[in-house]
């Protein structure tokens, strides 16, 4: 696939993904969410991609969803409001969710499912989408001129794309809630002290943090990395009861023995190990299971 909206670039085992409509503040279409699920699906079973960055092009991250078209965000005139009932019928059915245009909870979900770790670096204002779709990455850096904001109130509409699951789950409730019902857009350093980014840098500096964290880890076993990531998730999503976390603990425990012995023969050796394991074909039988049915 071709994209129009991004730009995929793979080196040193990181791929750059940048938001790539700079004109237009790189805000959020149709076609960005589609491009942005095939990029994650194809960057969890691309052997040669180890971590992936998110970033935007030009001077912001993202504006949220384009409002060029209108009052129409949602795809779908008022005649077409669909019930709680129908909304569930069609996520259970993959051949007509298209038809209610979950654009933002699809990206989520890829990049939820994605099995190597995502680091958004946040180089200019983050908005609505532009904020939510970060919550899905694992670790979000900012640059001084970063500017984010749940803006979702000043619109009338609630904040969305699964952003109401991870919102409270990183920052806490309380934070949450202040920032849900201000709509403000506030700084990086607010952002900082909110718990919502790690760091924040200078804006020629963003990047080169960003591949600080992403080079080492990109070195790792991508099995390891992949079944620590869904661990985390799994046990956040509180669906799941501690003894058969214990239990999937050792599975997974047990499934790193691969990679984990030649890290602790490498460490042994002072020498940099040599990971084999790919997350294209050597996960264990149960993470397919975890990702159909688990945490979502
Ligand atoms: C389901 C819904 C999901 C959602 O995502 S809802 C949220 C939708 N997004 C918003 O409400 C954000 C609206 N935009 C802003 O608040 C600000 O912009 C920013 C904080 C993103 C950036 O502020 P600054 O740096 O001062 O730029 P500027 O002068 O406000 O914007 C430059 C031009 O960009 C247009 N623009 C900004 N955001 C959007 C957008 N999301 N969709 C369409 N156009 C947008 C503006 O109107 C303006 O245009 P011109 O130069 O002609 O005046």
């Amino acid at each position: 696939m071709d994209y129009s909206t991004l730009k995929y670039t793979v080196s040193d085992r990181v791929l750059t993904l940048t938001l790539n409509r700079p004109q237009q503040l790189n805000a959020f279409t149709v076609t960005m969410a589609n491009e942005l699920v095939h990029a994650f699906e194809r960057a969890s079973e691309d052997d040669a991609v180890g971590v992936v960055v998110v970033t935007g092009e030009g001077r912001a991250f993202c504006a949220g969803m384009d409002l060029s078209v209108g009052g129409n965000v949602f795809g779908l005139d008022e005649s077409q409001q669909p019930t709680l009932e129908d909304l569930h019928k069609r996520l259970d059915d993959p051949t007509i969710i298209d038809g209610v245009r979950d654009t933002g909870g699809r990206v989520t979900l890829a990049i939820y499912d994605c099995k190597k770790p995502v680091i958004a670096a946040i180089n200019g204002p983050a908005v609505g989408i532009g904020i939510t779709m970060t919550l899905a990455m694992d670790i979000r850096l900012a640059s001084e001129k970063a500017r984010m904001g749940f803006v979702f109130g000043r619109l009338g509409i609630v904040l969305e794309a699964c952003s109401s699951w991870f919102l409270p789950r990183i920052v806490g409730m309380a934070k949450a809630l202040d920032w849900v019902y201000s709509a403000d857009i506030f700084d990086a350093q607010e952002a900082l002290v909110g718990g919502l980014v790690k760091s924040v840098h200078a804006q020629d500096e963003l990047l080169e943090a960003a591949y600080a964290i992403a080079r080492p880890l990109a070195q790792r076993s991508p099995v390891a990395n992949a079944l620590a990531r869904r661990m985390l998730y799994r046990n956040s999503a509180y669906a799941h009861p501690l003894d058969a976390h214990r239990v999937d603990s050792l599975a997974v425990f047990y499934t790193s023995q691969g990679d984990g012995r030649e890290g602790v023969r490498a460490f042994l050796e002072k020498r940099d190990a040599r990971f084999t394991t790919r997350a294209s074909s050597d996960m264990p039988s149960f993470y397919e299971d975890w990702l159909a049915r688990d945490g979502k």
